[in-house]
């Protein structure tokens, strides 16, 4: 049987900037996406890994609907994504994708549950399952204790496994991570990482952007953009994390020395 992509982008190009809008009439335009391809079967989890710069918050933006390529299309479920508008995109983004971000980003003045409960809330799904679901994702991830908490009453680490499971309550097709350890202490960004792999588990297919081999090292499949472009993919498959940790540090400092010598 084909495998199924819950994601399929092909041919992503975008440039940002105008010609002729630099400081003297010149040029200003940075290609930040050249003619990226990505397909991302079921429950697969793709990090994706490159310099400052290299464009892989341009692709995750494009993806998730946040942003719009010049080039390429974008799929999700089969679905192409740049055919929605307004409502019916909102409706899509809020049903089929799941987001974590660097910060959490939780709403102050409700409680953890509450935070997760939110879209079900406003989707008006009946009280009894809300409840249910909520408990239930909150187990998974280990925060069933802080449910009745508010937010500026548990810690970093948290406060990031209530967004994700804030991501998560809604059952998205894809979730989509852009540095969710980045401002975690290590300890914190371990668990959170065991935390993306049991949502894995559970059936969630995740997409998340780092700078970190460590959370790149958790995945099953790693790709490196670089000025870009794709540049390479590396594939856990059978090997145990330590050990792809070693790869994906090699692959970073072989593409590094590359970018050197072009230099
Ligand atoms: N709104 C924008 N207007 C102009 N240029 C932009 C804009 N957003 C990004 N760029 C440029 O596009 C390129 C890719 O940026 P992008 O943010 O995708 O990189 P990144 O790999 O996510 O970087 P970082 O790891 O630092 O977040 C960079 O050269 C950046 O300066």
């Amino acid at each position: 049987m084909a495998p199924s992509f819950v994601l399929e982008a092909r041919g992503l190009s975008k440039t940002y900037g105008k010609r002729g809008g630099g400081r003297k009439g010149g040029f200003s335009q940075t290609a930040a996406l050249r003619d990226v391809s990505l397909a991302v079967t079921e429950g697969e989890m793709v990090a994706i890994m490159g310099a400052s710069g290299s464009g892989k918050s341009t692709l995750l933006n494009c993806i998730s609907t946040i942003d719009r390529p010049d080039e390429g299309t974008v799929l999700i479920d089969g679905r192409d994504i740049g055919r929605l508008k307004g409502a019916q995109l909102a409706s899509f983004r809020s049903r089929e994708l799941g987001f974590v971000f660097q910060d959490a980003n939780l709403l102050d003045t409700l409680t953890c549950f509450e935070n997760i409960a939110l879209s079900l809330t406003i989707r008006k799904v009946p009280a009894r399952e809300i409840d249910t679901r909520v408990r239930y994702i909150a187990d998974q991830l280990s925060i069933g204790d802080v449910l009745g908490k508010f937010p500026y009453q548990v810690s970093g680490g948290q406060k990031q496994r209530v967004a994700i499971a804030r991501a998560m309550v809604g059952k998205p097709r894809l979730v989509l991570a852009d540095e969710p350890t980045g401002a975690l202490d290590s300890k914190s960004a371990r668990q959170l990482l065991e935390s993306l792999e049991r949502i894995n588990r559970l059936g969630a297919t995740v997409v998340m952007v780092t700078h970190d081999p460590v959370s790149a090292s958790y995945f099953h499949r790693v790709v490196f953009i670089k000025d870009g472009r794709l540049a390479h993919q590396a594939v856990r498959g059978d090997a145990d994390r330590e050990s792809f940790y070693s790869l994906i540090s090699d692959t970073i400092a072989r593409l590094g020395k590359e970018a050197d010598h072009v230099r």
